[in-house]
């Protein structure tokens, strides 16, 4: 699948680690980044730099219309505020080299990065991070907001809810349900449900805490 798109501008909110990858993916993609909003900018990352002001506690100076945006922040809980605090459209991007099933649905806001590979009959909610070389197999449902890292493995039908981060490496063997705002640790394998909330580590995954936000 190529998702090549010529002459399309872009906004970004998020101006970090992230945020750089991001706008590479879109530049690859053929479009031209019209600006980089932030809540508070480090001027120490160099993605930080030269960006506006992303004025989140001030909803009616925000240039909500114009180009659509791409939420460029890691923190799950972060990125679906600011979803919900803006009201412009939704941009999504994903890197050439992914694979993406013809039969997959990608939602708004979603990036998928270098090398990640979506299988047939997924689907992948909005303003979700699909991280480089991750492999989301068939008939996964990914929540809203979710983030499977660099190279996890969902195996086929697994369930990932609202908001939770699949952590770098992690493996989710078939028909597993994470529930919503879940972690689950860099490298865990992942054998039983998981209930929301939960943060889950090792082989076989333990829970280890519960944060209701
Ligand atoms: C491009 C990018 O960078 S994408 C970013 C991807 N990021 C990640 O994948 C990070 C995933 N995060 C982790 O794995 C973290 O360790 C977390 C979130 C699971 C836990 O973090 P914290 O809540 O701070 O827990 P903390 O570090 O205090 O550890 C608690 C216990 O769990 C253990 N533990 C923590 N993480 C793991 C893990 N991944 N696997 C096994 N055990 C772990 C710790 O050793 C500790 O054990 P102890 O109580 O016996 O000493």
């Amino acid at each position: 699948m190529s998702p090549k798109s010529e002459n399309k501008n872009v906004r970004i909110y998020g101006a970090g680690g992230h945020s750089q990858v991001i706008r590479e993916v879109l530049e690859q993609n053929g479009y031209t980044v019209t600006g980089i909003f932030d809540d508070k900018p480090t001027q120490t990352h160099r993605a930080s730099k030269n960006v506006t002001m992303g004025l989140r506690e001030n909803i009616e100076k925000f240039p909500h219309n114009g180009d659509p945006v791409i939420i460029a922040i890691g923190k799950n809980s972060e990125r679906a505020e600011i979803a919900n605090f803006l009201k412009s459209k939704f941009e999504k991007t994903i890197h050439h080299s992914a694979i993406i099933s013809p039969t997959s649905k990608v939602g708004e806001g979603t990036v998928v990065f270098a090398g990640a590979i979506i299988q047939p009959n997924t689907v992948i909610g909005k303003h979700v991070i699909i991280n480089t070389g991750a492999s989301v197999d068939h008939d996964n449902v990914i929540g809203d907001y979710a983030h499977v890292s660099p190279k996890a493995a969902l195996c086929g039908h697994v369930e990932v809810g609202e908001g939770s981060h699949v952590g770098v490496g992690a493996v989710v063997i078939p028909k597993i349900k994470i529930g919503k705002w879940c972690t689950i640790g860099a490298g865990s394998v992942i054998i039983a449900d998981v209930p929301d909330y939960a943060t889950v580590v090792g082989n076989p995954g333990k829970i280890i805490k519960t944060v209701k936000p």
